[in-house]
Parts: structure tokens; sequence; C-alpha cells
């Protein structure tokens, strides 16, 4: 049998879910960062490692998670998911000058202070529900310029669940001999927000790449989009999950000048009403319904990016 001509089109290697928790311990009020840690490095350089079995290049994936335990000890920034991924991946380039690209993802786990005797205690956590915060960033070598870096960063809010009783219609959809769902004015909304939030950060050298970061006011950007999620979703009358993903990403656009795009990700959560004429003629559908049924599936599922257009940009 003829040999087929291959080549090795994309390779990325390192370490992934390194589980790593910071205690802030500057006062006696400790914070914590409990995160879930990806590191990958690409670059020529390590083609030769998968088509020639050469590990010269390579930077054992054990050495990539301890260097994530070295640099959580010194970082002066773990509470600043965005900074200390991009202080993770410039590491990598600074330190391994034939690293072409490094690609950190991070994920930060809830701990809720605890609220004991009504007040907020100084170091005991509970964890308050799934939702994550994560951030990812890619930083590359330039080109020409091997000082230069180019950075690709965008944070996200996943597994935010939210749901809402009254204040959703969806009206006015196309019938034909597929519909059976009923037009309804007022319905339960409910959905798994999962929004992410790209950032427009110019090519910088090396040095001047977290000074620059530094600048953005990365907690305070995630705190907003929450907010405008949460304000979002609580105050629209909403006519679609469309149009109220819209107004979601619209708004935080329009807040943020550093953020370039904006997407989301909703779910539709289904809770049906359920009929109950069959008992004693009970009403409980349109505007009676009280008693719903939660559909774990199918749901729905929308998404959609709203980017900044040129024309809009400062
Ligand atoms: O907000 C909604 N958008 C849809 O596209 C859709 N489709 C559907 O069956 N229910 C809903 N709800």
């Amino acid at each position: 049998m003829a040999t087929v001509n291959v080549y090795l089109d994309k390779q990325e290697y390192g370490k992934d879910k390194v589980r790593l928790l910071k205690v802030h311990k500057d006062t006696n009020v400790h914070r914590v960062d409990d995160l879930t840690i990806r590191c990958l490095l690409s670059g020529s350089s390590f083609t030769t490692s998968y088509t020639e079995a050469s590990n010269k290049a390579v930077v054992a994936t054990d050495s990539i998670k301890n260097t994530c335990y070295v640099l959580a000890k010194s970082s002066k920034v773990v509470d600043t998911l965005e900074l200390f991924a991009a202080e993770l991946a410039n590491h990598f380039l600074d330190t391994y000058r034939w690293v072409e690209g490094a690609h950190v993802t991070i994920h930060r786990h809830r701990w809720a202070r605890m609220i004991i005797d009504g007040k907020e205690h100084n170091h005991s956590f509970w964890r308050d529900g799934d939702e994550t915060r994560q951030t990812d960033i890619f930083i590359k070598r330039g080109p020409n310029c091997k000082g230069r870096r180019t950075v690709e960063l965008k944070s996200s809010i996943a597994d935010l669940l939210v749901l809402k009783t009254t204040g959703s219609s969806f009206e006015d959809f196309v019938r034909d001999e597929y519909t059976t769902l009923p037009e309804t004015k007022d319905r339960i909304l409910s959905t798994c927000v999962d929004a992410t939030w790209e950032f427009n950060v110019p090519a910088v050298d090396s040095a001047k790449l977290l000074p620059t970061l530094a600048q953005i006011p990365f907690n305070t950007i995630y705190d907003s989009v929450r907010d405008v999620t949460c304000d979002t979703f609580a105050k629209d009358e909403s006519a679609s999950v469309q149009a109220t993903l819209y107004k979601m990403a619209t708004r935080s656009i329009n807040n943020w000048k550093w953020l370039e795009r904006v997407s989301y990700a909703l779910p539709n959560k289904h809770f049906f009403a359920v009929d109950l004429k069959y008992f004693r003629g009970t009403k409980n559908l349109q505007e009676h319904a009280d008693v719903y049924q939660p559909v774990a599936d199918p749901s729905g599922l929308i998404s959609a990016t709203v980017a900044r257009s040129l024309t809009a940009r400062l």
C-alpha cells in the first residue's frame, strides 16, 4: 500500500487541571483563590518531539506544573486571574527562547465567606454554587521581533444559573405543521449563563506586557459584566432569549472601551406548566399557571457574539 504523505498540522502540549489554592494572609481576614490551571506550550521546536521522538526541546509537563506553584508563591496578582495568567504565559516565553506560544487557561472556583454570629468570618468559607470565573490568554512571540508579544485575551463567567418567574414572553414565532408550542405572554425564564468578553490588547514588548495589562481593571470589569447580566435578566421584559442576550452584550461593550467582543451562550431551560384539567378541571395553564415541571433535557441553546463596530472604535 502506498504511504500517504502527512505533516504535523498543529500541536500544543502542557499540563492540564493543575489545582492550586492560594491563601492571602496579608491581614487576619484571609482571602482565597482556588484555581484550576491549564498551561500549554507551542512552537516549531516541538515538532521533532512528535515526528522524531526527540525530547531535546521538551519542557516536562511536570516542570510546567511546578512553575504554576512557584509563580503563585511569588506573584502579587493571583487575585486578578487575567494578570496571573499573563504572568505565567509570559514566564514561559521569557524563560525558554524556543517557545513561540504560551496558552494559559485558569478557572476560579467559588468560596464565599461564612456568616457566623451575624458577621463575615475571617477564615471560613462555603461553596455557594457552581459558577466559575475563567480567563484564557494566548501570548505569542512576535514573528520578526522576538521581544514583542501579541496577546489574545478573553475572560468568562461560566455556569451562572438564573431563573425569573415572570417578565418573559415568547410570541409571533413561525407556526406551521411542526408547531405545537403555544404562544405565551408570561413564562418562566431560566438559563445557565456562559458569558465571554474579549479584550483589545495592543502588541507590546515583553517587559511592557504586564504593566500594560495592569492598566485594565479586570476585576471591576468582571463584576460589571456579571451585574449587567443579572440586571438585564431581571429587568428586561423579555421577548425572547435572543433579544435579552443582545441587550446584555451591548450594555457591556458600551460600558468598557477595552472590550472588543462579548459572547453569550444561553440554554433556554424549559419549565412547562403542568396541564391539571384532568384533575377536577383544575386550571394551571397560561395566566393560571403556578405549578411547573422543570425539563432537564432538551433545552434551547441561544448563542451570539456582539462586536464593537469599527466606526465606534475609540
Ligand atoms: O426565547 C426563545 N427563543 C426561541 O428561539 C425559542 N424557541 C422555543 O421553542 N422557545 C423559545 N424561546
